[in-house]
């Protein structure tokens, strides 16, 4: 049975994703992004009040399949779009004039092998040539920069680029769709973990983004908000001094392709439990990151 404070499998989070759209369908549709490798769907929940020519803003979880407390996050987020909806002022301004384009989980494939066979997981599950090794890392797989710097060119890596860019139909899934609606989405915000992080352009070099010195104030008011909450310290800048160099991530490639508010989150916790944040701590972290991506669209929705 499906939980807002627990971990929960695939089959549950497709079974919720169904009934979250069908019990609210004034504010959330469910449609397919793709197909992953192995077949299953990828699902896409569409969150606001039906409108014309709204800004929209992407939220993706579940790019690396072990970090299951980004999974939780988007779970938590639809869940208070809904609940909030008609009572919070800001939520319900902000779901009035932006529709929310959730990934409830991008590596499907991915995130299943982390319940079925190895918690410790990263990668798709896609076959290699001439290895028996599985699996892309699929923020290594964009067309930015890729393969060029903090990536590997060897299958059998955690951070293997891929055989091209785009390579993964579940990377190629969610590049086409931005691309396809590239005149409305205003925002990108991917959701990993951990390091408590919050990253913008670029990962893929030093070069200093354009929007750099609106982007780091967007990120610094964004965590100053977070903070507020339960004292839980983050560090923001770009990724490739923050973080590390890295080429081929989504946020890079998506404020190339024109989306100037591109973040990565990296959520609980510094590295205590790490990628296996114990389910006790899915509220607060979940509550936390909710005032931090407020903060964002509501920059988003003033100055798009
Ligand atoms: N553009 C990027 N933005 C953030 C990161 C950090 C995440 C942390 Se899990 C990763 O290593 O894929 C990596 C890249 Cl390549
Ligand atoms: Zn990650
Ligand atoms: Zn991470
Ligand atoms: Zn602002």
């Amino acid at each position: 049975v499906h939980s807002y404070v627990k971990y929960n499998d695939l089959d549950t989070i497709n079974a919720w994703s169904a009934n979250i759209a069908a019990q609210n369908s004034g504010l959330v549709s469910r449609s397919q992004l793709g197909t992953s490798y192995e077949g299953r769907p990828i699902y896409l929940l569409k969150v606001g009040k039906s409108g014309s020519n709204k800004k929209a803003v992407v939220l993706d979880c579940g790019f690396h399949a072990r970090e299951w407390i980004s999974v939780a996050f988007c779970q938590w987020f639809v869940k208070e779009a809904v609940e909030k909806y008609g009572s919070d002022t800001q939520l319900t301004n902000l779901l009035n004039n932006l529709d929310f384009y959730v990934v409830p989980v991008l590596n499907v494939d991915g995130y299943a092998y982390t319940w079925s066979t190895n918690r410790m997981w990263r990668k798709t599950r896609s076959v290699n040539s001439g290895t028996t090794c599985i699996g892309t890392d699929p923020n290594r797989n964009f067309n930015a920069g890729w393969c060029t710097v903090g990536a590997s060119s060897r299958a059998c890596d955690d951070t293997y680029c891929g055989s091209s860019p785009e390579s993964e139909r579940e990377t190629k899934a969610l590049a086409n769709f931005i691309r396809n609606n590239l005149s409305s989405i205003k925002g990108y915000l991917t959701i990993h973990s951990y390091s408590q992080m919050l990253l913008f352009p670029y990962s893929y070099s030093y070069a200093v983004a354009k929007d750099h010195t609106e982007l780091n104030t967007v990120a610094k008011n964004a965590v100053s908000q977070l903070t507020s909450l339960y004292k839980t310290k983050y560090t923001y800048g770009a990724g490739g001094t923050t973080i590390y160099l890295a080429a081929g991530g989504s946020d890079d490639w998506a404020y190339d392709a024109g989306v100037k508010y591109s973040f990565t989150f990296e959520l609980r916790d510094t590295g205590r439990y790490g990628f296996l944040l114990p389910e006790s701590q899915i509220q607060a972290t979940s509550q936390e990151t909710i005032l931090a991506v407020r903060s964002i669209a509501t920059h988003i929705l003033n100055n798009a």
